[in-house]
């Protein structure tokens, strides 16, 4: 689907070759070019990014930019923020960055004014915030309702859990925000304990408004409200759809008038810039909301304006890609010396793996290269205690990006300091490693005798050489954060179009999906499970019988 596919493989060709020549080692590039820093970091909309400490030269790099260009990068850029259908398989347009662009520039989808519609959820939005905070929309019981409780799971909980999570210092007093997902039952009876049916708002967060597991916990809550002192007229008052499908809302007994729409060209991984970040908003008010989508919209005014040599999300792509496709790294940790992005992780998992997880290209062929990689993390420095051991000294190369902001949301003693100095020190040790040489020696200075330093010197030397990116931001305000995820959000954009993959469909959740729905009637009934694959059908049977011997069915 690329215009020029010979100048992709030519490109391909290229950096396949240079991968083949290895990948030059990380101490040879700072020997040979002490000034790399400046050559190999950006800043744009206050995202500060170091990718020095990753295995490209300027040969590299020059040509990631040919493979980026023969891919159409920019056409494909100005594809997305044109509101063309770049998302093929579900033909819809992509746009996202129109909810955060506060300028007055109208953005269209075939012809049709998009922007009109965006002001006016935003602006019931806007007053809806401002009534529950100041108590014209209050409880059945006239308490103030300063407990919120979002329930839904995907895009439609990631983005707003997290970015909840990490400005929980600009919380509005006295303000509580729940997030109920799993249709696991434990979650949702575990908020319920915590929360007063009187002072509850519950949002029901769902695009298509058909999810299982949303509508099952959106049920129990009502049930439960009901049972707990509410009636059917307060629903109203206490029960809000933010959804895309007014029908499936009206069905489940929600007014339209409580529902705030979003549109079919916001993905739900893209979406909690939309009415899905209602709970963000009614969490840290409507001001800090703005400044959350004005940090993303100056990640957005760079992204799409830079050109490619400058550009932060592509140029992180580019190395993303360089990574996976030409030097084989299956893996990426995300690394946030952050307690608050404690669920970055999680969220970066659904924005990165469902937008890449693709083995088919635009035109319907397997491709023959590694595409999207495996993402985890945890915060430093608990994932330091974790599974660091397998980023210093495993068989895997796993190129990291280490995340953190110069000042502290909270400033506790010297806790800050010790935090960055962890932060620092770890993509150092990463990089430098340690010969056995100078393990041998250090072992001996710490008063071992010459056969056991000799015995462990190999065990506590370090490879070296492993990858990784330094991101670093002031202080950890709305507008940083919005930043930081636009950057990321663009970063994978980037990459399937270098992989040429639609980054926005999803085809690989529905399988399972429908399964258990066949499986769900099984195990409620008593039909035959021989339609299934032996093991399936022997665990159906166990479980049938271990939950009737447990006393439960
Ligand atoms: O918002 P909905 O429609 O309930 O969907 C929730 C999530 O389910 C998915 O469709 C598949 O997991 C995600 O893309 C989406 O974020």
């Amino acid at each position: 689907m690329v215009t020029d596919p010979s100048a992709r493989a030519f490109s391909w060709k290229k950096l396949t070759a240079l991968a083949a020549e290895g990948p030059p080692p990380l101490s040879d590039l700072f020997d040979h070019n002490p000034g790399r820093v400046a050559h190999f970091s950006l800043e744009a909309a206050g995202v500060y990014a170091d990718y020095s400490k990753t295995p490209v030269n300027q040969t590299i790099l020059d040509a990631l930019y040919g493979l980026a260009r023969a891919c159409d990068f920019e056409a494909r850029r100005d594809a997305m923020f044109g509101g063309q259908r770049i998302n093929e398989t579900e033909e819809r347009a992509v746009l996202h960055v129109a909810l955060r662009d506060t300028s007055d520039r109208i953005y269209t989808v075939d012809g049709q004014n998009v922007t009109t519609d965006i002001h006016a959820v935003k602006d019931r939005m806007k007053a809806f915030v401002e009534k529950v905070h100041d108590g014209r929309h209050d409880g059945y019981g006239g308490a103030p309702l300063d407990t919120v409780v979002n329930i839904g799971i995907g895009g439609s909980d990631l983005g707003p859990a997290m970015v909840s999570r990490a400005l929980d210092p600009y919380t509005v007093d006295g303000r509580r925000t729940f997030y109920v997902s799993n249709v696991d039952g434990a979650d949702i009876a575990s908020v319920l304990r915590q929360i007063d049916p009187e002072r509850t708002l519950f949002l029901i967060a769902s695009k298509t408004f058909t999810t299982q597991e949303t509508m099952t916990n959106a049920e129990t809550a009502r049930n439960w409200f009901l049972s707990s002192g509410g009636n059917e007229a307060a629903i109203a008052k206490h029960f809000v759809a933010l959804s895309t499908n007014e029908a499936a809302v009206t069905d489940f007994g929600i007014d339209p008038e409580n529902m705030f729409a979003f549109w079919d060209w916001v993905g739900g991984r893209y979406s909690l810039w939309s009415a899905i970040g209602l709970s963000i908003a009614l969490q840290i008010g409507w001001s800090g909301f703005e400044d959350l989508l004005s940090g993303a919209r100056g990640m957005d005014r760079h992204f799409e304006t830079m050109p490619l040599e400058g550009n932060l999300p592509a140029s992180l792509a580019l190395i993303d890609v360089w990574h996976r496709s030409f030097l084989g790294y299956s893996a990426r940790a995300v690394l946030p010396y952050d307690q608050s992005l404690a669920r970055l992780p999680a969220y970066l998992q659904q924005a990165d793996m469902e937008s890449l997880g693709k083995r088919i290209d635009r035109s319907g062929q397997v491709v023959d290269y590694p595409t999207g990689a495996i993402v985890f993390g945890e915060p430093g420095t608990n994932g330091q205690h974790a599974f660091y051991q397998l980023l210093h000294q495993g068989t895997d190369v796993i190129p990291c990006d280490f995340i953190a902001a110069a000042c502290g949301q909270v400033e506790v003693g010297d806790h800050h300091e010790k935090l960055l100095a962890n932060f620092l020190a770890q993509p150092e040790a990463l990089m430098a490693g340690r010969s056995v040489e100078a393990a041998r020696s250090e072992a001996l200075a710490t008063g071992k005798n010459p056969e056991t330093a000799d015995r462990l010197a190999i065990h506590r030397s370090f490879p070296g050489d492993r990858p990784t990116i330094s991101l670093l931001v002031e202080r950890l305000t709305p507008e940083a954060l919005g930043a930081l995820l636009a950057l990321y959000e663009h970063r994978i954009f980037v990459q399937s179009i270098l992989w040429d993959i639609n980054a926005f469909d999803q085809w690989g959740v529905e399988l399972g999906k429908g399964l258990a729905k066949t499986i769900l009637a099984e195990l409620e009934g008593e039909v035959d499970v021989a339609s299934h694959d032996p093991s399936t059908a022997d665990l159906i049977r166990r479980i049938k019988r271990l939950r009737r011997e447990g006393g439960v069915a």
